[in-house]
């Protein structure tokens, strides 16, 4: 028996598989029985093709064998086999791909699975191997062959004997060091575990001997340990079944199994796209949030298939950012692998089938929207926010994509609404789509500068999380109308409103109006006469771009805290109070601060800001009281 030597350039490139191209040791398994599956493919592609052939499905098959004692790890399958010469080619020569070349003589095409392409994946067994062994008997050949390998060092091929037509991979599994763990490859969950996770839709039974327990005979207490042959693959997957076989149950049943989350989805879709692209999906709309969903730990991402193969556990790429909440896979014949099959060699076709999905998501959320109410509400206050994140990055890129799928609360209707449902109720005479910002509802609902709003009969969003007022100033219009704050200065409702601007005359208490602004400079930029205010007597509005609710945000953040939204303390004439401001200016002066501050004070309050000096304030309560 010859030993021959592998190629120089082949013992380097061994060395780089079998040290550097994978990141995780497991997908040797995935990779042997990926060429177990490639082998039956052939003979199966053979049979089509030539009437001699019986092609019985069930005498083809792959299997797994572990034999603990020995350290030995066998996989066997009855596919086409190896001729001396397919060894010598194909196992001889690393990059050479006896599959790829089947594939290109046969121009075979579409509907076959045929996965491998590079020649490499073979090899990646020398990751958890000290020795590998190839005994492989070609279909209509009565010569078997066995090729040994124990890495760089070169093969030995020789004859032996073996019945059936196929080939038996053995390894002989590594010993376990401080590093890491071989013995796992010898531990029938764990290698059931591997086969699921990449191998579950190889579209051939792949069988292994499970241990299993039973009470011995005659006796109750005692157990026996016994081995029964399983098939522990689901071989066709639910994707490539037709949508008309396939029941509601039989989609939650598949969320469940792939651990994609443990509520019931509020929606799934099942695509299967052929065209410039060919891919087929699943995906599924949760109901609930994942607990770490607004955590920066959340990965978002599908699984990603190429032939059935699991390529990527999370292929981020494939889902924008505002809809990482969908959960699901794709599976593609038309990647482009790289050598590892972990990452994808162009992205291309990635960018096509991301974009494909982003429009089915988008239509599919439209469609639950339309037709089941609840459950897109449900799914709104799971993942709503991400939607409104979605519209404020990227500098307002996808508002398009996302403005008709936004909610919010209604003061007219008191429960949620949609931007286009507010638009078409909105009265001729309205130019804005208002909204108030606070934390929450009831907040809102009692801000004074709500009621001239109300009054007017117009219709007022509730802006309750941090993101939403963001957002809408990403978006700036919907159906071109303007959105508005009820707290910007200049609320756009018609000045010569009549019970409005008959009481106001600002001229009049000008000077008033001034000695108030002096006493609170550095705080709010100017002090004017409200036109919005009925009952209250003051509040806050903002000038400028950044809202006073704004301030609150950003101001809570790192390197944020000196951000100030510019304010106008606005006081309503027709009160009291202002009466009392007036009296005082002319006979206390001190009154007159007094006052002010208290109001000033107030309306900080009402906007839901701390009081500057809440020991001050407290004070001058006092003061008025004794
Ligand atoms: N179980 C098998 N039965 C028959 N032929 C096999 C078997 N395993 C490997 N081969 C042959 O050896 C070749 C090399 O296998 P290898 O896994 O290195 O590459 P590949 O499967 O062709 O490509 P990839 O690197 O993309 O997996 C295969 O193309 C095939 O011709």
């Amino acid at each position: 028996m010859t030993v021959k030597q592998f190629q120089a350039e082949s013992k380097r490139l061994l060395d780089l598989m079998v040290n550097s191209i994978y990141t995780h040791k497991e997908i040797f398994l995935r990779e042997l029985i990926s060429n177990a599956s490639d082998a039956i493919d052939k003979i199966y592609y053979k049979a089509l093709t030539d009437e001699s052939i019986d092609f019985i499905k069930d005498n083809y098959y792959i299997k797994l064998q572990i034999d603990k004692e020995n350290r030995l790890l066998t996989i066997s399958d009855t596919g086409i086999g190896m001729t001396k010469e397919e060894m010598e080619e194909n196992l001889g020569v690393i990059a050479k791909s006896g599959s790829f070349a089947f594939k290109s003589e046969h121009e075979i095409k579409d509907g076959f699975d045929i996965i491998g392409q590079f020649g490499v994946g073979f090899y990646s067994s020398f990751m958890v191997s000290d020795i590998v062994t190839v005994i492989s008997k070609a279909f209509g050949s009565e010569e078997a062959y066995k090729w040994e390998s124990k890495g760089a060092e070169g093969y030995t091929i020789e004859a032996c004997t073996k019945e059936t037509v196929g080939t038996d991979i053995i390894l002989k599994i590594k010993e376990s060091s401080d590093d890491e763990n071989y013995d796992e490859y010898l531990e029938e969950y764990r290698i059931k575990s591997i086969i699921k996770k990449y191998s579950d839709f190889i579209r051939y039974p792949i069988k292994m001997d499970i241990t299993k327990t039973k009470p011995r005979e005659g006796t109750e207490t005692e157990f026996e340990e016994y081995k029964e042959e399983e098939i522990v693959n689901s071989q066709v997957p639910i994707w490539k079944k037709n949508k008309s076989e396939l029941t509601q149950e039989d989609y939650e049943n598949f969320y469940a199994e792939k651990h994609y989350g443990f509520d019931k989805p509020i929606k799934y879709i099942h695509i299967s796209a052929e065209g410039t692209i060919s891919y087929k999906a699943i995906l599924f709309i949760p109901e609930n949030m994942p607990y770490d969903f607004y955590t920066k730990d959340y990965e978002k991402g599908l699984e990603l298939y190429s032939n059935g193969v699991l390529i990527m556990s999370k292929c981020g790429d494939l889902l924008p950012d505002y809809f990482s909440f969908v959960k699901g896979m794709v599976d593609s014949e038309d990647l482009s692998l790289n050598i590892s099959r972990e990452m994808l060699q162009q992205d291309r076709q990635l960018k096509l089938i991301a974009k494909n999905i982003k429009t089915k998501i988008k239509n599919e959320l439209e469609e639950l929207l339309k037709n089941n109410r609840d459950g897109y509400e449900k799914f709104y206050q799971s993942f709503g926010r991400q939607l409104k994140y979605g519209i404020y990055s990227d500098f307002g890129a996808n508002k398009e994509v996302l403005e008709d799928l936004l909610m919010f609360y209604s003061s007219q209707e008191k429960k949620l609404t949609t931007l286009s449902e507010y638009v078409s109720r909105m009265p001729e005479d309205q130019k804005y789509i208002y909204y108030g910002a606070g934390e929450s509802i009831e907040r809102i609902e009692k801000l004074p500068q709500t009621e001239v709003v109300t009054d007017k009969g117009y219709e007022i969003l509730y802006f309750t999380d941090d993101v939403d007022e963001f957002a809408i100033r990403m978006l700036r219009t919907y159906k071109e109308k303007e959105f508005k704050s009820i707290s910007s200065g200049d609320l756009g409702i018609d000045e010569d409103d009549k019970n409005q601007s008959s009481q106001v005359n600002e001229q009049e208490h000008q000077e008033l109006f001034e000695e108030i602004t002096n006493i609170l400079a550095g705080k709010v930029k100017i002090v004017r006469a409200s036109k919005r205010l009925k009952n209250h007597p003051v509040c806050l509005a903002n000038d400028g771009d950044l809202s006073i609710e704004m301030e609150k945000i950003l101001r809570a953040m790192p390197n944020h805290e000196n951000i100030k939204a510019d304010k106008i303390l606005e006081i309503n004439i027709n009160h009291r109070v202002f009466q009392s401001l007036k009296e005082a200016s002319q006979s206390d002066k001190e009154k007159l601060r007094l006052y002010t501050e208290l109001l000033y004070n107030q309306a900080l309050l009402i906007e839901g800001l701390s009081v500057q000096d809440p020991v001050e304030f407290s004070n001058n309560i006092c003061k008025i009281m004794v």
